[in-house]
Order: C-alpha cells, then sequence, then structure tokens
C-alpha cells in the first residue's frame, strides 16, 4: 500500500532537517575549531607584550643598522666605565649591541645607572643580570645569534682584593668560566674579546713589559684572577674552538671612569681640600703607571673585535683549531703619580694637600710600561691622547658631572 502522501512528505522533511542538522554541527564544529584556535592565538599575544617589556627589546637592541655588514655584539659589563664607551662607540658605527651589567655596590651604583640611561637613549638596552647567570645568558642566546662578545665584565681595582677576596673569584673566574661556557654552547659561536689587564706582568722588571714577558709573578689577588683568565681562555679555546682576543688594558683613565681609580679620588680630594695619599717606592722613588686614555683603548677593543676570526666549534663540538691573542694596550709612556698630581694641580688651579707614604704592600707595583709592537701590527693600534690631554677632558666631564661642585672649565 501507498504511503500517504504526507509520510513522504515526513520523510523529506525528515532527511532535510538532517542535512541542516549535519551542516549545522560541520558548522559548529568549525566555528568551535576557529574559536579554539583564537584564545590561543590571542594568548600568544598575550605573550608578545610580555616578550616585549624585555625579550623584544634585546632583539631590537642587537639588530645591526646593515644586516649584511654590522655585527651583533653581547657586551658584558656595559654599565661599566669601559663597557659604556665600547658599547657606544660599537652602536655608533652600526652594530647591534645589547649590554649586561650587575650593577653592584662596588662604587656608586648611581653612575652605573646614568651610563646605562647614556646607552639607552643611544639605543643600547642594558640587562640587569650577573654574568654568573647562565639561564639569563643563555636566554639572550637563544633570543640573538650574537657574532661577537666583548666581556669586560670583572671585579676591578688591585687593592680592593684585600677587603673583598670573594668578588674576585665570583667574577674574574666563576664569571668568566660561565661566560665561556655560555659563548661555547651557542650555536653559532661567538668571537670574544675580553678584559685581561696590565697588572699580568705582576713583578716582571724587563720594560717595556711585552707580551712574551713572564707573568708568572702577580702581586695581587686581581692580577692572579685575570692571569688565570688567561690560563682558562686557553683550554675554551682549546677544547671548544673558541676564538678568544684577551686585551692586557694599561690603567685606563677619561671621562665616565671610576671613582675607586687615583686620577678620580685625588680630584675629588682636591676639590673639597681633602689630602690625598701618593705612594712612593723605595729610597723616595716614584711609582708609575702607563696611564691610557679610553678613546685609545676603545679603538684598540674595535680594532681587535674586527679582526677576530670566527670561532670553529658550533654547540658545545669542536671542529678545527681557533684564533688565540693576547694583546697590550697601554700608552708607552709611563708617569709619576707625583707628575699626575701636578697636571692635576695645573689644570684645577687647586694646591693638593699631599700625603707621601712609603707604597704599602698591598698588591701594587711599583710601575707598568707597555710594549704595544704586536698591537700596533696586528690591530694597527696606536694611542694618540697624551696624559694631559685626556686630564683636560676627565676634569672637563667630572666638573660637568658633579655640577654641585661645578667650577669654571679647565
Ligand atoms: O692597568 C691595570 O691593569 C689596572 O689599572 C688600574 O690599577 P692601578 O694602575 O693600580 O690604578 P689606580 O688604582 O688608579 O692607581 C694608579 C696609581 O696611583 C697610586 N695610588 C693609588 C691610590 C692612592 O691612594 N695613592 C696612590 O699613590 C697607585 O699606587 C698606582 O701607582 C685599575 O684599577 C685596574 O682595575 C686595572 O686592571
Amino acid at each position: 500500500m501507498d504511503k500517504p502522501i504526507h509520510t513522504h512528505r515526513f520523510r523529506y522533511r525528515c532527511s532535510i532537517t538532517k542535512l541542516i542538522f549535519c551542516w549545522f554541527t560541520i558548522l559548529l564544529a568549525f566555528f568551535f575549531f576557529f574559536l579554539l584556535k583564537t584564545p590561543s592565538s590571542n594568548a600568544n599575544r598575550r605573550v608578545l607584550p610580555s616578550l616585549s617589556t624585555w625579550e623584544n627589546v634585546v632583539v631590537q637592541s642587537a639588530k645591526p643598522r646593515d644586516n649584511s655588514t654590522g655585527h651583533s655584539v653581547l657586551v658584558t659589563g656595559a654599565a661599566g666605565f669601559v663597557g659604556t664607551h665600547v658599547s657606544l662607540a660599537l652602536k655608533e658605527r652600526g652594530d647591534g649591541v645589547v649590554g649586561v651589567d650587575n650593577f653592584n655596590k662596588y662604587y656608586d651604583p648611581s653612575l652605573k645607572r646614568r651610563r646605562s640611561d647614556l646607552l639607552l637613549r643611544n639605543g643600547v638596552f642594558v640587562l640587569e643580570a650577573d654574568i654568573n647567570d647562565s639561564e639569563k645568558l643563555a636566554k639572550l642566546f637563544r633570543l640573538v645569534k650574537f657574532t661577537h662578545v666583548v666581556h669586560l665584565a670583572a671585579q676591578a681595582g688591585v687593592r680592593y682584593a684585600l677587603k673583598n677576596p670573594a668578588s674576585y673569584v665570583h667574577s674574574n673566574i666563576a664569571g668568566l668560566v660561565n661566560v665561556f661556557e655560555v659563548c661555547k654552547s651557542a650555536n653559532p659561536q661567538p668571537s670574544i674579546v675580553w678584559a685581561s689587564s696590565s697588572s699580568v706582568y705582576g713583578l716582571n722588571s724587563k720594560v717595556p713589559f711585552s707580551e712574551e714577558d713572564r707573568a708568572d709573578q702577580p702581586a695581587s689577588l686581581y692580577a692572579a684572577t685575570k692571569k688565570a683568565g688567561e690560563e682558562i681562555a686557553h683550554a675554551y679555546n682549546h677544547i671548544y674552538g673558541l676564538s678568544i682576543t684577551g686585551l692586557r688594558f694599561f690603567t685606563v683613565y677619561g671621562p665616565w671612569g671610576r671613582p675607586d681609580m687615583m686620577y678620580f679620588s685625588f680630584t675629588k680630594n682636591m676639590l673639597i681640600g681633602k689630602p690625598i695619599v701618593v705612594f712612593e717606592g723605595p729610597d723616595h722613588g716614584s711609582v708609575a703607571r702607563d696611564f691610557t686614555y679610553i678613546d685609545d683603548v676603545v679603538k684598540g677593543c674595535l680594532a681587535a673585535l674586527d679582526t677576530a676570526e670566527k670561532s670553529t666549534g658550533s654547540g658545545s663540538r669542536v671542529e678545527g683549531p681557533a684564533q688565540l691573542r693576547v694583546f697590550n694596550l697601554g700608552n708607552t709612556s709611563p708617569v709619576p703619580v707625583s707628575e699626575v698630581v701636578s697636571i692635576m694641580e695645573t689644570l684645577l688651579r687647586v694646591k693638593a694637600k699631599k700625603v707621601v707614604v712609603p707604597m704599602p704592600r698591598n698588591g701594587d707595583v711599583l710601575f707598568t710600561h707597555a710594549n704595544i709592537s704586536l698591537a700596533r701590527r696586528e690591530l694597527g693600534y696606536m694611542p694618540t691622547t697624551d696624559l694631559k690631554a685626556g686630564l683636560r677632558k676627565f676634569l672637563n666631564w667630572y666638573l660637568d658631572y658633579y655640577s654641585e661642585s661645578k667650577r669654571e672649565s679647565v
């Protein structure tokens, strides 16, 4: 028996309804699929702004002006004296620069903050981190493929080692090893330029000091940690193919300098009429330093970076021998401390209240004098600023910076 037409219609309607239902379900599935996808991409977007708080800033800061020619450089100790000047010079010529600094209290941290502000105004971001923080450093290398590391973070100062020996081990040994560890694991491995010190010559009496001279008689723990750093560099170069250049700085001075150094603390005392303690050698002999102006040292650092060959390893694996170098960066003309005081007296038009005492056995050496033949030949390094010109620039900066004690320009 034929089914009534309404039954057919009913069935027909049913199948239409099923079809609509099916389509509806498919549409709903699509809808939910996209709905679920959207929050996750929103979540990503939510992550990105927090990325931009410092990670994106790091990425921006590391970008060279010209990707094909510029370097991406990580500068440790960027809020330090040499670190600030090197970072500015790199940025100015078009390299991308990211700084790291722990802003410790060895000397007035507000000076470090002011240097860091100066860097930021010039497009260099300084991340607050200790070089012993391997996680932070590794994170930086995940964000940026640094071509070079200029490692300047260190516990500086010769005499402070008597007070706080552990800080030298922490920064100059453990910190250095950590920087090398992170660099050797990076892929690609960066080339490294780092700050050693003229103090490694210690009690060496052959003048001028050349890179082949003895450096196994340190007079201070500071010097011993810097020399140890050079040996550690040798091991990392040998095992992992890291390209490493050590620069032996000779008593660097200049604007934005370190308040713990003689020329800086003497300036402060002379301007407020406080006595200064001048060390002298045996038989009233002078104590002398090969004072080197910051701009000359910066040129040496950049030349070291530009002539650095690539590291040969990748992600911890060595694939061939790599470059290992050490250079003196000095001025080649030692000046007695008493003469520094005379120059400052003339420039400041102030008579210093000198207290002359025999040099205590505090880690100091009697003199330093750089032979720079190797740096001249390999780096084209040629210092051009004599002590009087350099001190004049420093004093002008000092008077400007500490404007509360500002006098007329010298
Ligand atoms: O070239 C280097 O290797 C070192 O140079 C400086 O060390 P230093 O030469 O001792 O610099 P200052 O502390 O500024 O002393 C300079 C001279 O002034 C003398 N001095 C220092 C302080 C003082 O109160 N009186 C004084 O006569 C010292 O004996 C020394 O001859 C830096 O402080 C070190 O970090 C660096 O590594």
